[in-house]
Protein backbone atom coordinates (compact mmCIF):
# COMPACT_ATOMS: atom_id res chain seq x y z
CA UNK A 1 0.00 0.00 0.00
CA UNK A 2 1.54 3.24 -1.16
CA UNK A 3 0.40 6.41 1.70
CA UNK A 4 2.00 8.69 -0.65
CA UNK A 5 0.59 7.83 -3.98
CA UNK A 6 -1.95 4.86 -4.67
CA UNK A 7 -2.80 4.19 -8.34
CA UNK A 8 -4.77 1.41 -9.19
CA UNK A 9 -5.78 1.05 -13.11
CA UNK A 10 -5.22 4.61 -14.13
CA UNK A 11 -5.93 5.38 -17.72
CA UNK A 12 -5.53 8.63 -19.05
CA UNK A 13 -7.34 9.19 -22.29
CA UNK A 14 -7.07 12.33 -24.67
CA UNK A 15 -8.61 12.89 -28.47
CA UNK A 16 -9.05 9.00 -28.84
CA UNK A 17 -5.39 8.29 -27.78
CA UNK A 18 -4.22 6.46 -24.29
CA UNK A 19 -1.63 8.78 -22.59
CA UNK A 20 -1.67 6.26 -19.23
CA UNK A 21 -2.90 1.99 -20.12
CA UNK A 22 -3.81 1.06 -16.35
CA UNK A 23 -1.14 1.92 -14.17
CA UNK A 24 -0.63 0.53 -10.60
CA UNK A 25 1.91 2.28 -8.84
CA UNK A 26 2.48 2.89 -5.29
CA UNK A 27 4.89 5.32 -3.62
CA UNK A 28 5.10 5.42 0.47
CA UNK A 29 6.48 7.68 2.53
CA UNK A 30 10.22 7.80 2.20
CA UNK A 31 10.38 6.22 -1.17
CA UNK A 32 12.87 8.24 -3.91
CA UNK A 33 11.62 7.36 -7.44
CA UNK A 34 12.62 7.94 -10.95
CA UNK A 35 10.41 7.99 -13.45
CA UNK A 36 12.21 6.99 -17.21
CA UNK A 37 10.91 6.53 -20.59
CA UNK A 38 11.54 7.73 -24.32
CA UNK A 39 9.27 10.87 -25.69
CA UNK A 40 6.01 10.92 -25.65
CA UNK A 41 5.84 7.82 -22.77
CA UNK A 42 3.73 9.29 -21.16
CA UNK A 43 6.05 11.20 -17.72
CA UNK A 44 4.69 14.33 -17.52
CA UNK A 45 1.25 13.04 -17.58
CA UNK A 46 1.92 10.34 -14.70
CA UNK A 47 3.33 13.61 -12.51
CA UNK A 48 0.09 15.36 -13.65
CA UNK A 49 -2.13 13.07 -11.86
CA UNK A 50 0.80 12.66 -8.62
CA UNK A 51 0.84 16.39 -8.44
CA UNK A 52 -2.94 16.31 -8.73
CA UNK A 53 -3.21 18.51 -11.60
CA UNK A 54 -5.16 16.00 -13.92
CA UNK A 55 -7.71 13.18 -13.12
CA UNK A 56 -7.89 9.75 -13.99
CA UNK A 57 -10.00 8.97 -17.28
CA UNK A 58 -10.78 5.55 -15.29
CA UNK A 59 -8.99 4.03 -12.65
CA UNK A 60 -8.50 5.62 -9.02
CA UNK A 61 -5.77 7.60 -7.62
CA UNK A 62 -4.87 8.27 -4.05
CA UNK A 63 -2.86 10.90 -2.94
CA UNK A 64 -1.52 11.59 0.30
CA UNK A 65 -4.55 9.40 1.22
CA UNK A 66 -7.15 11.64 -0.81
CA UNK A 67 -8.97 10.04 -3.30
CA UNK A 68 -9.15 11.99 -6.72
CA UNK A 69 -12.70 12.96 -7.42
CA UNK A 70 -13.66 13.17 -3.65
CA UNK A 71 -11.33 15.52 -2.48
CA UNK A 72 -10.89 19.53 -2.91
CA UNK A 73 -7.77 19.61 -5.17
CA UNK A 74 -6.62 23.26 -4.14
CA UNK A 75 -6.36 21.67 -0.54
CA UNK A 76 -4.34 19.32 -1.81
CA UNK A 77 -2.08 20.78 -3.83
CA UNK A 78 -0.04 23.47 -1.15
CA UNK A 79 1.41 19.25 0.04
CA UNK A 80 3.15 18.73 -3.24
CA UNK A 81 5.84 20.54 -4.28
CA UNK A 82 6.28 20.45 -8.02
CA UNK A 83 8.80 21.95 -10.95
CA UNK A 84 8.51 21.84 -14.00
CA UNK A 85 8.97 23.79 -17.39
CA UNK A 86 5.64 24.60 -17.92
CA UNK A 87 5.71 26.17 -14.00
CA UNK A 88 9.33 28.19 -15.33
CA UNK A 89 7.75 29.66 -18.32
CA UNK A 90 4.73 30.60 -15.41
CA UNK A 91 6.93 32.96 -13.29
CA UNK A 92 7.33 36.30 -14.67
CA UNK A 93 10.59 37.56 -16.32
CA UNK A 94 10.97 40.32 -13.82
CA UNK A 95 10.59 38.45 -10.44
CA UNK A 96 12.84 38.79 -7.89
CA UNK A 97 14.33 35.44 -6.89
CA UNK A 98 13.10 35.35 -3.25
CA UNK A 99 9.58 36.22 -4.36
CA UNK A 100 9.51 33.36 -6.89
CA UNK A 101 10.30 31.26 -3.96
CA UNK A 102 8.11 32.90 -1.37
CA UNK A 103 4.97 33.04 -3.60
CA UNK A 104 4.72 29.56 -3.06
CA UNK A 105 3.51 29.55 -0.28
CA UNK A 106 0.42 31.36 -1.18
CA UNK A 107 -0.06 28.75 -4.65
CA UNK A 108 0.94 31.84 -6.90
CA UNK A 109 3.12 32.76 -9.80
CA UNK A 110 4.16 36.80 -9.48
CA UNK A 111 3.77 38.58 -6.65
CA UNK A 112 1.74 40.91 -6.45
CA UNK A 113 -0.47 42.27 -3.48
CA UNK A 114 0.07 39.67 -0.90
CA UNK A 115 1.47 40.32 2.64
CA UNK A 116 3.77 37.78 3.67
CA UNK A 117 5.09 37.13 7.20
CA UNK A 118 8.41 37.97 7.72
CA UNK A 119 9.14 34.15 8.42
CA UNK A 120 7.75 33.44 4.88
CA UNK A 121 10.79 35.27 3.35
CA UNK A 122 13.17 33.79 6.21
CA UNK A 123 12.35 30.63 4.97
CA UNK A 124 12.63 31.41 1.42
CA UNK A 125 15.91 33.10 1.89
CA UNK A 126 17.37 29.97 3.80
CA UNK A 127 16.10 27.35 0.74
CA UNK A 128 17.34 29.45 -1.42
CA UNK A 129 20.86 29.49 0.43
CA UNK A 130 20.28 25.30 0.71
CA UNK A 131 20.46 25.48 -2.90
CA UNK A 132 23.19 27.66 -3.76
CA UNK A 133 21.15 30.58 -4.98
CA UNK A 134 22.09 32.24 -1.50
CA UNK A 135 24.34 35.40 -3.16
CA UNK A 136 21.17 36.30 -6.16
CA UNK A 137 18.06 36.60 -3.79
CA UNK A 138 17.10 39.68 -4.91
CA UNK A 139 18.20 39.14 -8.84
CA UNK A 140 15.19 38.92 -11.81
CA UNK A 141 14.38 35.30 -12.23
CA UNK A 142 14.43 35.86 -16.11
CA UNK A 143 18.10 37.05 -15.93
CA UNK A 144 19.53 33.65 -14.25
CA UNK A 145 20.41 31.11 -16.24
CA UNK A 146 19.23 28.19 -16.71
CA UNK A 147 21.01 25.95 -14.09
CA UNK A 148 20.14 28.74 -11.72
CA UNK A 149 16.63 28.99 -12.53
CA UNK A 150 16.23 25.09 -11.85
CA UNK A 151 17.52 25.43 -8.51
CA UNK A 152 15.00 28.72 -7.62
CA UNK A 153 12.11 26.24 -8.37
CA UNK A 154 13.27 23.25 -6.68
CA UNK A 155 13.52 26.00 -3.54
CA UNK A 156 10.11 27.57 -4.34
CA UNK A 157 8.89 23.70 -4.79
CA UNK A 158 9.89 22.78 -0.87
CA UNK A 159 8.57 26.21 0.26
CA UNK A 160 5.33 24.72 1.29
CA UNK A 161 7.13 22.52 3.53
CA UNK A 162 5.52 19.18 1.05
CA UNK A 163 4.81 15.85 1.53
CA UNK A 164 5.51 15.14 -1.88
CA UNK A 165 8.36 16.58 -4.27
CA UNK A 166 7.42 16.20 -7.81
CA UNK A 167 10.90 16.88 -10.26
CA UNK A 168 9.96 16.93 -13.96
CA UNK A 169 13.58 16.72 -15.59
CA UNK A 170 14.99 19.15 -13.69
CA UNK A 171 18.47 18.50 -14.58
CA UNK A 172 17.22 18.95 -18.77
CA UNK A 173 19.14 21.49 -20.72
CA UNK A 174 21.89 21.32 -17.76
CA UNK A 175 25.80 21.44 -18.84
CA UNK A 176 27.95 18.59 -17.39
CA UNK A 177 29.22 20.93 -14.27
CA UNK A 178 25.67 22.34 -13.75
CA UNK A 179 24.18 18.45 -13.79
CA UNK A 180 27.07 17.18 -11.16
CA UNK A 181 26.20 20.04 -9.09
CA UNK A 182 22.22 20.10 -9.34
CA UNK A 183 22.95 15.91 -8.79
CA UNK A 184 25.10 16.60 -5.57
CA UNK A 185 22.57 19.02 -3.69
CA UNK A 186 19.31 16.60 -4.70
CA UNK A 187 22.06 13.68 -3.16
CA UNK A 188 22.09 15.65 0.03
CA UNK A 189 18.28 16.55 -0.24
CA UNK A 190 17.48 12.19 -0.80
CA UNK A 191 19.65 11.85 2.47
CA UNK A 192 17.65 13.95 4.57
CA UNK A 193 14.94 11.80 6.27
CA UNK A 194 12.55 14.67 6.97
CA UNK A 195 12.64 15.56 2.94
CA UNK A 196 9.58 14.32 1.20
CA UNK A 197 8.83 11.30 -0.61
CA UNK A 198 10.43 12.11 -3.31
CA UNK A 199 9.47 11.43 -7.76
CA UNK A 200 12.10 12.48 -10.56
CA UNK A 201 11.03 12.47 -14.12
CA UNK A 202 14.50 11.84 -16.35
CA UNK A 203 15.80 10.63 -19.76
CA UNK A 204 19.18 9.93 -18.49
CA UNK A 205 20.50 7.45 -16.15
CA UNK A 206 23.54 9.88 -15.39
CA UNK A 207 21.41 11.72 -13.40
CA UNK A 208 19.73 9.72 -11.17
CA UNK A 209 21.45 10.90 -7.61
CA UNK A 210 22.64 8.59 -4.73
CA UNK A 211 19.44 8.17 -2.50
CA UNK A 212 17.33 7.59 -5.40
CA UNK A 213 15.56 4.15 -4.20
CA UNK A 214 12.78 2.86 -6.79
CA UNK A 215 12.68 3.21 -10.87
CA UNK A 216 9.25 3.03 -12.59
CA UNK A 217 9.98 2.37 -16.33
CA UNK A 218 7.09 3.56 -19.30
CA UNK A 219 6.76 2.94 -22.85
CA UNK A 220 3.43 3.77 -24.92
CA UNK A 221 1.76 5.05 -21.57
CA UNK A 222 2.25 1.48 -19.96
CA UNK A 223 4.29 0.22 -17.01
CA UNK A 224 7.54 -1.76 -18.17
CA UNK A 225 8.74 -2.44 -14.76
CA UNK A 226 8.25 -0.94 -11.31
CA UNK A 227 10.28 -1.48 -8.07
CA UNK A 228 13.07 -1.44 -5.86
CA UNK A 229 16.10 0.74 -8.20
CA UNK A 230 18.38 -2.23 -8.43
CA UNK A 231 15.76 -4.80 -9.13
CA UNK A 232 14.30 -2.57 -12.21
CA UNK A 233 16.81 -0.49 -13.56
CA UNK A 234 18.90 -3.31 -15.69
CA UNK A 235 20.08 -3.59 -19.34
CA UNK A 236 17.54 -6.03 -20.54
CA UNK A 237 14.62 -3.30 -18.61
CA UNK A 238 16.07 0.14 -20.15
CA UNK A 239 16.47 -1.83 -23.86
CA UNK A 240 12.74 -3.00 -23.97
CA UNK A 241 11.65 0.06 -22.42
CA UNK A 242 13.52 2.62 -25.32
CA UNK A 243 13.13 -0.52 -28.36
CA UNK A 244 16.82 0.08 -28.51
CA UNK A 245 19.49 -2.44 -27.27
CA UNK A 246 21.34 -0.70 -24.56
CA UNK A 247 23.82 -1.17 -21.80
CA UNK A 248 23.74 -0.21 -18.46
CA UNK A 249 26.79 0.34 -16.31
CA UNK A 250 26.97 1.30 -12.52
CA UNK A 251 30.04 2.85 -10.99
CA UNK A 252 29.52 3.16 -7.19
CA UNK A 253 26.21 4.78 -6.95
CA UNK A 254 26.06 6.30 -10.43
CA UNK A 255 24.67 4.96 -13.62
CA UNK A 256 25.86 4.86 -17.25
CA UNK A 257 23.99 3.31 -20.77
CA UNK A 258 25.07 3.44 -23.92
CA UNK A 259 24.36 1.38 -26.75
CA UNK A 260 25.37 -2.13 -27.01
CA UNK A 261 27.57 -3.66 -29.39
N1 LIG B 1 -4.38 16.65 -24.79
C1 LIG B 1 -3.74 15.72 -25.49
N2 LIG B 1 -4.34 15.12 -26.56
C2 LIG B 1 -3.71 14.16 -27.27
N3 LIG B 1 -2.46 13.73 -26.97
C3 LIG B 1 -1.82 14.28 -25.94
C4 LIG B 1 -2.42 15.29 -25.13
N4 LIG B 1 -1.53 15.64 -24.16
C5 LIG B 1 -0.44 14.88 -24.35
N5 LIG B 1 -0.60 14.08 -25.40
C6 LIG B 1 0.36 13.07 -25.92
O1 LIG B 1 0.55 12.12 -24.88
C7 LIG B 1 1.83 11.54 -24.97
C8 LIG B 1 2.48 11.56 -23.60
O2 LIG B 1 2.85 12.88 -23.29
P1 LIG B 1 3.80 13.21 -22.04
O3 LIG B 1 4.10 14.67 -22.10
O4 LIG B 1 3.18 12.68 -20.80
O5 LIG B 1 5.08 12.34 -22.40
P2 LIG B 1 6.53 12.39 -21.78
O6 LIG B 1 6.91 10.98 -21.51
O7 LIG B 1 6.59 13.33 -20.63
O8 LIG B 1 7.36 12.95 -23.01
P3 LIG B 1 8.71 13.84 -23.07
O9 LIG B 1 9.80 12.93 -22.60
O10 LIG B 1 8.84 14.12 -24.53
O11 LIG B 1 8.51 15.05 -22.24
C9 LIG B 1 2.56 12.31 -26.07
O12 LIG B 1 2.55 11.55 -27.25
C10 LIG B 1 1.73 13.57 -26.24
O13 LIG B 1 1.80 14.08 -27.56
Amino acid sequence: MGDVLELDAVSIVRGGKTLLDAVDWDVSDGDRWIVLGPNGAGKSTLLQIAGARMHPTSGTAEILGERMGAVDVFELRPRIGMTSALLAAQIPADETVVDTVVTAAWGVTGRWRERYEGFDEDRARELLGDWGMGSLTDRRFGTLSSGEQKRVLIARALMTDPELLLLDEPAAGLDVGGREDLVGRLADLLADPYAPAVVMVTHHVEEIAPGFTHALLLRDGAVVAAGPLDEVLTSENLSQTYGIELELTRDGDRFHAVAAR
